[in-house]
């Protein structure tokens, strides 16, 4: 989307027509960088780190890294340990092992001299895709908002979001913020309420930084405040992102999503999930019990960085020396708190009737 009204991509070939440029979204909102993949392990450390992050833009930058491996070794083996490599550096989001699978099915039935040109053909086609499907999630999102708005003629309409399922998490428009952008353009008056989203903050860092550079209006707020907000009807609804959805509908999605969902049910707030259907794995029957959740460094809770007064980036400890911590970054809301699901193929019900009608194609892939 729009930084400051210039274009931009989270993640695109360079004019070598090899490297692969991402913006560093560990650097953001303080500072703009822009990181150089030049190697499967760059790739795989990039997602590992969460230089790059987000359930679709994993999956295009695992899909660049397998490019860039059939540069390095186009043979079976360098194809299969390319894939090994890139499919541990996340295990929660399903848009990784999706892409890697993508990526493998188009380069193994071919002659490794043309795997390389081969693979960046599909890596691109994985990330044009996703441009075009989160499109389409602002086109079915869009309509939800339009209805709301529709209710309460000349008033804001105001949506609140967890952690970061913006167009830093995708290619491009983002999943829950594609309504947003795009109701936006049509001058519909929306703002949004932006969960900080502890420990990694991507709501602070990186919502609030897109939401800011592309003009929306959105106001910040702790991780406790929505159920409050909620309570006061100052949410009208509510729209995150996932990770991986179940056959059942369960979703997954970062830590704290479960609570918001909570909360919009006990004040009938409706509550959707945003999600590309590559997003979906009709392989899991029960999220909550089957859905691998990651668990990070408790560096990640014990310290903060931020920028000081004088402009310097510094990073703080904020939990005693001996303090044990936990760091789960994803859990799972089940498909009963959940009032329907924005794909690129219309706002479906959150169960599996629903799902494999509307993705019959993604059963035969899970079923392999
Ligand atoms: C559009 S997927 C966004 C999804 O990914 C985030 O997780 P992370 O920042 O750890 O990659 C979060 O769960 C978002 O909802």
């Amino acid at each position: 989307m729009k930084v400051d009204g210039k274009h931009f991509r989270s993640i695109w070939r360079e004019r070598d027509g090899w490297s692969v440029g991402a913006i560093d979204q560990r650097r953001l909102p303080h500072e703009f960088v822009v990181a150089r993949l030049t190697s499967c392990e760059d790739a795989a450390v990039a997602i590992r780190d969460m230089l790059v992050r987000g359930a679709p833009l994993i999956g295009a930058t695992a899909a660049y890294g397998m490019a860039l491996a059939m540069r390095e070794d186009a043979s079976d083996a360098g194809l299969q340990r390319a894939y090994d490599t890139l499919v541990v550096a996340r295990p929660t989001a399903i848009n990784l092992k999706w892409a890697l699978d993508e990526m493998r099915a188009a380069l193994a039935p071919i002659d490794p001299v043309e795997r390389a040109e081969a693979a960046y053909a599909r890596a691109d086609e994985i990330a044009e895709q996703d441009v075009e499907i989160n499109r389409g999630i602002a086109d079915n999102g869009l309509k939800l908002i339009e209805a709301t708005a529709a209710k309460k003629p000349g008033e804001v309409v105001n949506v609140l979001t967890h952690c970061n399922a913006g167009w830093l998490a995708t290619v491009d428009w983002g999943t829950a913020t594609a309504p947003i952008y795009l109701a936006h353009e049509h001058g519909i008056k929306v703002h949004v309420w932006v969960d900080e989203t502890r420990p990694r903050n991507q709501g602070a860092s990186l919502t609030a930084w897109e939401l800011g550079h592309h003009g929306v209006p959105h106001t910040v707020i702790p991780d406790n405040t929505g159920g409050h907000l909620m309570q006061h009807g100052m949410v009208d609804l509510a729209i995150v992102g996932t990770d991986r959805v179940a056959a059942n509908g369960d979703v997954c999605n970062k830590i704290g999503t479960y609570l918001k969902a909570l909360a919009a049910h006990d004040n009938g707030v409706p509550f959707y999930v945003a999600l590309p259907s590559p997003t979906i794995d009709f392989a899991v029957h029960d999220g909550i019990r089957d859905i691998p959740i990651e668990q990070r460094s408790g560096v990640e809770v014990t310290d903060m960085t931020g920028r000081t007064a004088d402009g310097r980036l510094e990073t703080v400890r904020i939990v005693p020396e001996n303090s044990p911590v936990a760091n789960y970054a994803f859990d799972v809301t089940p498909a009963r708190l959940v009032t329907g699901l924005i794909t690129e193929r219309g706002v479906l019900k959150p169960d599996r009737a629903a799902l494999a009608s509307a993705f019959p194609e993604r059963i035969a892939v899970a079923a392999k």
